[in-house]
């Protein structure tokens, strides 16, 4: 039997990349959507389905229709910043797995909110099989060599498209581990590029790609000036977070027949070995 999945955040871009992606890959789309209080429409288009679109204020009233047909489905959330700890409260009290791509919010309070109920969910600001290895890299360098870069400076810029609503997740997330090695540096000193002139002159984002990119460098300078280290994760287009997250989406899903689902992160499902 194939996964049932709701894709939440249609008609969004990556609610609109995601739902094509887990039906290129077999899943069954459910054809209803979380979305905005101020989207117009009552429906969407998306991968050949008319997908029914829920707000916030009716959302309620309505879901008991969609599990009764759904009983089973998963949850994908791309929705927003400021929607993430209301749609995750309200997954978790009607009982519904999530897969959690939505940046930004109250992530301790996220955090807590699964592991209290010890939600089935996988909740990561970044689904990139490679950028999620790129994060463990760093962790184990914080874990085994945390004075490596001792006295070195951190500087930290990404550019995405000029519609995003928040600073990185990732960057944020990537900060939060250079801070256990001990750099006096914040997520608040990164620096966001949301010019166009700017990302295309100095990020060198192609043109094409100036509504859809996440471009991001971690710089590391010694002291002196002497020495200079650059990680760099530079993507274009959103497919490679799409594929991810149906990776997650067939992990979970896999956790929750061999009844063994808690609340994951991504570098769960990339140890599983179950990304493509
Ligand atoms: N984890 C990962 O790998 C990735 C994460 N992201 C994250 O995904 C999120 C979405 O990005 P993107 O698709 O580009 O953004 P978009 O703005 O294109 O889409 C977001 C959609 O969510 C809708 N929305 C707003 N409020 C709610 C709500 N309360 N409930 C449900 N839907 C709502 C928006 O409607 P309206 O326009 O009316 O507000 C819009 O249709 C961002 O946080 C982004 O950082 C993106 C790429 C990869
Ligand atoms: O909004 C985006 O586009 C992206 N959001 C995620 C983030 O904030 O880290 C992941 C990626 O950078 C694309």
């Amino acid at each position: 039997m194939s996964v049932q999945v709701m894709v939440n955040g249609i008609p969004g871009n990556m609610g609109r990349i995601v739902a094509e992606t887990c039906v290129a890959r077999g899943l069954e789309l459910v054809p209803y959507s979380l979305t905005g209080e101020i989207i117009v429409e009552n429906e969407a288009e998306v991968a050949g389905k008319t997908i029914q679109l829920l707000k916030p204020s009716n959302r309620e009233a309505r879901i008991g229709e969609v599990l009764a047909k759904y009983p089973n489905m998963i949850c994908i959330d791309y929705t927003h910043p400021t929607a993430v700890n209301d749609n995750a409260a309200f997954y978790v009290k009607h009982k519904i797995p999530f897969v959690m791509g939505t940046t930004g919010g109250d992530r301790e309070a996220l955090a807590k909110l699964v592991a209290d109920a010890n939600h089935p969910s996988v909740i990561a600001p970044n689904m990139a099989k490679q950028i999620v290895a790129f994060q463990m890299m760093i962790e184990f360098l914080a874990k085994e060599f945390p004075t490596a870069f001792e006295g070195y400076k951190l500087s930290v810029v990404e550019s995405h498209q000029k519609t995003k609503a928040d600073t990185s997740g990732t960057a944020r997330a990537v900060v939060g581990t250079f801070q256990k090695m001990g750099f006096d540096y914040t997520p608040d000193d990164i620096e966001k590029v949301r010019n166009e002139k700017e990302q295309m002159e100095r990020m060198h984002v192609p043109e094409e790609y100036l509504g859809g990119h996440a471009f991001h460098t971690y710089s590391l300078d010694s002291a002196d000036g002497t020495v200079h280290f650059e990680f760099q994760h530079n993507v274009c287009g959103r497919k490679i977070y799409a594929e991810g997250t149906v990776d997650a989406v067939n992990f979970l899903a896999d956790q929750i027949a061999a009844g063994t689902a808690k609340p994951f992160n991504m570098m769960d499902v990339l140890r599983s070995g179950k990304m493509r």
